[in-house]
């Protein structure tokens, strides 16, 4: 029996719907095994930036930091994505979060579903016991190294920089998620061109002998790209930068079924963040139409974090119930179709 405050930041476009479905489950699970959850919300992204002129209000950065875990939908607006020269926008609010709490390990797992194989007419083999982590650096890379405009604007830069300490760090939690599922843990970079991935395979090599139980292997991210479509049951565990985890995690998703299944947490720091992978579906927002199970499941990873896991479990074996039989958003191709808020209502129904 526990009390927990969970700083509830739900966003734009589809945000709020999704989030909506995960309160619902975990206000279920707290009464089937006596918790009490209590749902603490704020702005974040192009929501915050109307209230307030800013991404990541200060507000909401203080709640978020004396919470015990933040539940994050998503963010994102067409009115900044289609404007290049726009200064202030959603994603600064998104980042910022990450990088002011210390959240460098995102936990992306992908896991295929026996009875979405039909999502995949062509090759349903392929999605059949799929099982990957993907463990994605989230506080360095390109995306947090020096940005801007040069040569009176014409010349844009991204540096990817990545330091021995942030490396280490991320490789420590993927060698232990390793060492507790298939002890296999691949290094995806681009060390035949850029100098920071040969960084992080000087460091792999040096951390792998610390490891011996776990077969360690290197390969570059194009060729990744390609295995992970053709050949999914090679991957256990993958680790790999901040922009490469980005592109290999929505591309995995597609062996899960669908963008809308794939939950992650964001952990390092005392508190975790918890949010689906996928981004705002600014053109679905409104309409009843995002699967909110992405958010469910990341729900379920938020439990593990704070120790609840057979609580995470009960969610988690809801969501597999639901799914065997038959019933769930268009994305998923169903036997039956329902809407955002009946899936919701069917996976709380399964809990109870
Ligand atoms: N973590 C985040 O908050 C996050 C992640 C990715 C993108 N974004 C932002 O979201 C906005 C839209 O970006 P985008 O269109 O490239 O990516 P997106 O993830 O929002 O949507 C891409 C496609 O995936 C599908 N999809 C996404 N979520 C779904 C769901 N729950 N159920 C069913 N289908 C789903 C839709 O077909 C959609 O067209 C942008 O502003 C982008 O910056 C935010
Ligand atoms: C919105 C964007 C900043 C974000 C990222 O690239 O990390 C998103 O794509 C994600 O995967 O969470
Ligand atoms: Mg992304």
């Amino acid at each position: 029996m526990g009390n927990y405050n969970i700083a509830t930041l739900a966003g734009d476009g589809i945000g709020p719907e999704v989030i909506k479905q995960g309160i619902k489950v975990l206000n279920q699970v707290g009464l089937n095994f006596g918790h009490k959850f209590r749902f603490d919300f704020a702005p974040v992204g192009a929501t915050a930036i109307d209230q307030t002129g800013s991404p990541l209000p200060d507000d909401t950065l203080a709640l978020c930091k004396r919470s015990d875990a933040i539940f994050f939908g998503a963010i994102g607006h067409p009115r900044f994505d289609n404007d290049p020269t726009a200064t202030v926008r959603p994603e600064q609010g998104l980042l910022k979060l990450r990088k002011e709490l210390g959240l460098y390990a995102n936990l992306r797992p992908v896991a295929g579903y026996d009875e979405l194989t039909h999502l995949s007419p062509l090759r349903p083999e392929r999605m059949k016991g799929v099982d990957i982590l993907v463990v994605r650096e989230l506080t360095g890379g390109t995306y947090f190294g020096d940005k801007g405009r040069r040569d009176g604007g014409d010349t844009a830069y991204d540096t990817c920089v990545y330091s021995r300490h942030e490396i280490e760090r991320i490789l420590v939690v993927a060698f232990d998620a390793a060492a507790k599922r298939g002890k296999k843990l691949k290094l995806v970079d681009k060390a035949n061109v850029m100098e920071s991935s040969r960084l992080w395979r000087e460091i792999m090599r040096e951390m792998a002998p610390r490891y011996p139980e776990i077969e360690v292997s290197y390969m570059f991210v194009d060729n990744a790209a390609m295995q992970l479509i053709i050949n999914p049951a090679q991957f256990d565990v993958i680790v790999t930068d901040n922009l490469f985890g980005d592109i290999l995690s929505d591309a995995s998703s597609v062996l899960a079924g669908s963008l809308g299944l794939l939950p992650s947490s964001s952990i390092g720091a005392e508190i975790g963040m918890f949010e689906p992978i996928h981004g705002s579906w600014p053109e679905g927002a409104g309409q009843d139409r995002a699967n909110p199970i992405a958010t469910i499941l990341s729900a379920a990873m938020m439990l593990d974090h704070l120790g609840l896991v057979e609580e995470g479990d009960a969610i988690r074996q809801a969501v597999n119930e639901t799914l065997a039989s038959g019933v769930g958003t268009e994305d998923l191709n169903p036997k039956k179709q329902v809407g955002t808020d009946a899936l919701g209502d069917l996976i709380v129904e399964a809990i109870r």
